[in-house]
């Protein structure tokens, strides 16, 4: 799903009638996506298994009655069972299920645990409400039954559009969808309830997809790849940028060193830690390679920022929630450099946050905000309704500003709509500091001239990428130190013996 456009339950309905008024009949589109599910649901179960085709009223049925027809052609003891009336299904559905020869047994009556595989054909992208009656009971038997289950185009129940159960929803091993994801599939708990995602390809144009308008993107190297650092033969440190990370006060000083390090090391070429003289003993005592400065406050944040050369600047972790954390914030902000503001930095402007978005706009440089789920609630009450991706996007248009609205489906979006889900999260990424990381490192690329969102974009799949390398026991500390790995593999770079990819 690499780069892949995310489309809405919305705007994938047009682009299917966009395809059947450019000529391909919707039959035929439906033939493929069965076929798909059929490919998937055949390797799932083996030849002889006992299979429970579940299909709806609608054409997500339509999708269940042309894979039951294929399953049984390629030996797998298929039962089909209807939600609804036969002589009820229209259009679409009434003609894929003549492509279905067997009895046409009652959904209601199903017994899940009879067989090896369950194919959820009952509803997909029409689901309109929340599901109840029978078809509610029969989702609740088919959970408790725990067979392997494989979702058409998106398990039963789940919403499409927000990755939000309506009532009760399926649990499904696999989920095969149709020419595009949508952001059910990558926003939890949908991803969790999806299992693995297969997105099959039905003859749906690339044109016709971005036709549709949308904006909205999988997070992964295909979407920012080309605007990643590249390193030249004659670059130097200073050719490589320099960031700025704030320090809190003695005692809390950790926060921007973890930052520091993620900075460092995704490539900035220099990084200077600025940190409060009665801070400056302990932050010296664990730094090498990243310089430290003394910086009492707003003052002397400007006197520093009279060296042109600092670029990007981090600010937040550990800096305190008040009056002085919103001068730091203004003297970067009206320096024009780029910059990342997070943890303290964000609560700091709670209840204050149009003062942050005039700070942002008088700055006129780029600025990435990034905040959980908490800070979030706490810079954005008005953007407490919805999808977490129109959240996100509504509060970046908010602040003219990038947002990282964080979690295991982190979304970054761009005040110009474009956004971005992360799917590559990884459980043991919630550690203390691991945020800290990705401040820095999103300063660190920043730092290099990457653009905002794709600098954004680019951390936030590198850090799950670390996290997902590392798996149990990762600690914050250990993200800067798989970089080299994450960035080995994403640069193609093969070893000392050829030449530096990047
Ligand atoms: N041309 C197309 O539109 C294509 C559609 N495809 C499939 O069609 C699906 C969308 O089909 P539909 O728009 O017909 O929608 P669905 O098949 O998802 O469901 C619609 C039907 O379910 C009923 N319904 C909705 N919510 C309900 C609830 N909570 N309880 C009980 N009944 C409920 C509706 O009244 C309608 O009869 C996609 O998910 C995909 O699987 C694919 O075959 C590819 C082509
Ligand atoms: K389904």
């Amino acid at each position: 799903m690499d780069g892949c456009r995310v489309l809405t339950t919305a705007q994938m309905r047009e682009a299917y009638a966009a395809a059947i008024a450019a000529g391909t009949a919707g039959i035929d589109l439906m033939r493929r996506a069965g076929a798909a599910v059929a490919e998937r649901a055949a390797a799932m179960a083996g030849p002889g298994a006992r299979v429970l085709v579940l299909c709806g009223p609608g054409n997500n049925g339509g999708d269940g009655f042309v894979a039951a027809g294929l399953l049984a052609g390629a030996g797998r003891a298929v039962t089909l069972a209807l939600l609804g009336a036969r002589d009820a299904l229209k259009g679409d559905a009434a003609l894929a299920a003549q492509d279905w020869s067997g009895p046409v047994a009652d959904a209601a009556a199903a017994v899940p645990e009879a067989f090896d595989l369950v194919v959820d054909a009952l509803f997909g992208a029409g689901l309109t409400r929340p599901l109840d009656g029978a078809a509610a009971a029969l989702v609740a038997r088919l959970n408790r039954a725990g067979r392997p289950v494989l979702a058409v185009d998106v398990p039963s129940g789940l919403d499409g559009d927000t990755g939000a159960p309506r009532g009760e929803a399926v649990r499904a091993g696999e989920t095969v969808t149709f020419a595009a994801p949508k952001p059910g599939h990558l926003l939890q708990p949908g991803r969790a309830l999806c299992g693995r995602i297969t997105v099959a390809e039905i003859g749906l144009s690339d044109e016709i997809l971005a036709g549709t308008g949308t904006t909205a993107f999988a997070n992964g190297p295909a979407l920012w790849r080309a605007r990643f650092p590249q390193l030249a033969a004659d670059s130097h440190k200073y050719t490589r940028g320099h960031a700025l990370i704030l320090s809190g006060p003695a005692t809390r000083t950790g926060a921007a060193r973890l930052a520091a390090r993620g900075a460092l090391r995704v490539g900035a070429g220099l990084v200077t830690v600025a940190a409060p003289h009665a801070a400056l003993p302990e932050n010296a005592a664990h730094l090498t390679a990243i310089m430290l400065r003394a910086c009492d406050g707003a003052d002397d944040l400007d006197d520093l920022l009279a060296d042109e050369r600092l670029n990007a600047i981090v600010a937040g972790p550990g800096l305190g929630v008040g009056g002085p954390t919103r001068d730091l914030v203004r003297v970067a902000a009206e320096a024009g450099r780029a910059l990342v503001l997070d943890a303290d930095a964000l609560t700091s402007f709670s209840a204050k946050r149009d003062e942050l978005a005039a700070m942002l706009a008088e700055g006129g440089g780029t600025a990435v905000l990034t905040p959980h789920a908490g800070e979030f609630a706490r810079l954005f009450p008005d953007c407490a309704e919805g999808s977490k991706l129109d959240r996100a996007r509504r509060a970046a248009a908010a602040v003219d500003a990038v947002v990282v609205f964080k979690g295991a489906d982190t979304v970054i979006a761009a005040p110009d709509g474009r956004a971005a889900i992360n799917h590559n999260g990884a459980p043991w990424l919630g550690t203390a500091g691991s945020g800290d990381v990705l401040g820095g490192f999103i300063g660190g690329l920043l730092a290099q001239g990457m653009p905002p969102f794709e600098a954004a974009a680019a951390a936030v799949w590198l850090h799950a990428e670390a996290g997902r390398r590392h798996g149990p026991g990762l600690i914050a500390e250990d993200l800067p130190e798989l970089m080299p790995g994450v960035l080995a593999r994403l640069l193609g770079w093969a070893g000392p013996d050829r030449a530096p990819a990047g």
